[in-house]
């Protein structure tokens, strides 16, 4: 069980001197974090910034979360999805004296205390900026506050259980403090977000005109979509099956929903495995890398009869539907790697007519529908790599974790004159970023001569390319 304390919250402190061994290592593994620290902490240009984090808490996060506090941060931490919290990294930075809010199995009502109280310092004052993932802590924000211009919002009815979950947690503030969400919009000077869903929900705020502060799109830095989105993905995806399954991949048909970087990456994923790939898209130029890469591309429900594992890796919702998994093959294997669980119609499938469900083991559902034939759901449509693993290692995550500490020392330094809406990194800082992390692996980068320079027309010291080139 959780251990109830006054200011932070974590499975099993005992875990901390784990966590902390873990930590030491992924430090080696994070040359980016490391530099920036050694760069940027003499100046502490985050001194005193009460920064709150809404994002996995893993031991990746723990480098990441120690970067801020290097640099004179205040942070507090929630994780961004009730499973992918790593009970061990959880507790080293509790005992770090980093007020922590997390545990893998959180339930929902947990989640979003868990968020809150992140949210909340002790003398009631609240975050000057937010790291978030997927943007919950966004909304948390947006809806508190849209709450008290109009308490009737929070009122309306919802069939969604986490939209009725949130509702009733921002009435109980309300009822608390009404002025709550109005103050914290006031201190709050701005947000960087992790990945694309979270993008995806920024950049519809600002297209309503509801967004409130500034806010960094760190998922579109090069150097962190084209690494964790690709290669963090190719090496997570099949140890988040295997540790669920421990299946033998070679020989199996594997169909991947959607081409992004994502699914590039979980294709390579299983491919790498021997696995046959079918892929689903939407967009026929995803479509057509698909097939320049080998694979073969279909529908879903062409897949039905012939895959024996799926993946959403669309940031889509309703992928994979309870009809779909009703006609899948005996065994299927059906996973999600996006963000969020509406990828597959798990509220439907758990309301199918006649059908049975047992655990296996935490984060592994058997699925028996009337007919006979079976499915494993991982982690009840949740994230896989993270629910069922550890997630991209550290190496991948120091690329988009320097990004996040480099967007937030951004978002402070420029808090008095950066205009509401959606910014991404300079090139700049995006080449510095991988410029970094060259040395660990041996990499020897060429220096153009001035005539190169000028006869390809970019500065010798960069940036090399374009805003609209694509890598
Ligand atoms: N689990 C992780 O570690 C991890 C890491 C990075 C990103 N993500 C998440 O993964 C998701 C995908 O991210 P991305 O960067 O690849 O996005 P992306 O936009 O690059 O790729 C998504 C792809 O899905 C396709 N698509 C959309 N609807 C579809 C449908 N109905 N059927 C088939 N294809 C469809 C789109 O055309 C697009 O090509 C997001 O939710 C993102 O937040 C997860
Ligand atoms: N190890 C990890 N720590 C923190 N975040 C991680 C890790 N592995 C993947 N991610 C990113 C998840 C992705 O950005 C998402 O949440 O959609």
């Amino acid at each position: 069980d959780s251990i109830p304390n006054d200011d932070f919250r974590v499975a099993d402190i005992s875990l901390a001197d784990w966590g902390r061994r873990e930590i030491d290592i992924a430090e080696q593994e994070m040359p980016g974090l490391m530099a920036t620290r050694e760069k940027y902490g003499p100046q502490k240009p985050l001194q005193g910034v009460r920064i709150m984090g809404s994002l996995h808490m893993t031991i990746q996060t723990a480098v990441l979360i120690e970067t801020l506090t290097a640099l004179g941060a205040d942070v507090r931490w929630a994780s961004c999805n009730i499973f992918s919290t790593q009970d061990h990294a959880a507790a080293a930075i509790a005992r770090a004296g980093v007020p922590v809010f997390a545990w893998k199995g959180e339930t929902l009502e947990e989640y979003w205390w868990c968020t809150l109280r992140a949210m909340t310092w002790p003398n009631g004052s609240t975050p000057q900026l937010i790291v978030d993932d997927g943007g919950d802590a966004t909304l948390l924000m947006h809806m508190g506050f849209g709450g008290e211009e109009d308490p009737s919002r929070l009122a309306a009815a919802t069939d969604n259980k986490e939209q009725q979950v949130i509702k009733r947690l921002l009435q109980e503030v309300q009822q608390a403090d009404e002025g709550f969400w109005h103050r914290a919009v006031a201190q709050w000077r701005g947000v960087s977000e992790e990945t694309t869903t979270g993008v995806h929900r920024l950049y519809h705020m600002q297209k309503d005109g509801s967004l409130l502060v500034p806010a960094i799109n760190v998922n579109d830095s090069v150097t962190k979509s084209k690494f964790d989105n690709v290669y963090g993905c190719r090496h997570s995806l099949v140890d988040g099956i295997c540790r669920a399954m421990d299946v033998m991949l070679a020989g199996k048909t594997a169909m991947i929903c959607g081409f992004g970087d994502v699914g590039k990456g979980s294709a390579d994923s299983l491919a790498g495995q021997k696995c046959r790939i079918l892929v689903s898209e939407v967009d026929p130029i995803c479509a057509l890398q698909a097939c320049m890469a080998g694979y073969t591309v279909c529908r879903v429900e062409d897949a039905l009869k012939t895959a024996d594992i799926f993946v959403t890796t669309t940031g889509n919702r309703d992928i994979i539907t309870a009809e779909h998994m009703s006609g899948m093959k005996d065994q299927a294997i059906v996973c999600n790697i996006g963000h969020f669980d509406n990828e597959i119609e798990v509220d439907r499938l758990n309301k199918w007519p006649g059908i049975t469900k047992v655990q296996v083991k935490p984060q592994v559902d058997k699925y028996t529908f009337p007919d006979g034939h079976c499915i494993y759901l991982l982690a009840e449509g949740r994230l896989v790599n993270l629910g069922c693993a550890t997630g991209h290692p550290s190496f991948v995550m120091s690329n988009s974790f320097t990004n996040q500490v480099l967007a937030q020392i951004d978002l402070w330094q420029n808090r008095e004159t950066r205009q509401v809406g959606v910014a991404t990194l300079d090139k700049k800082l995006d080449e510095e970023v991988a410029r970094l992390h060259l040395d660990k692996l041996g990499a020897v980068l060429t220096e153009m001569s001035q005539e190169q320079a000028d006869y390809i027309g970019v500065p010798v010291d960069g940036p090399y390319k374009t805003d609209h080139y694509r890598y």
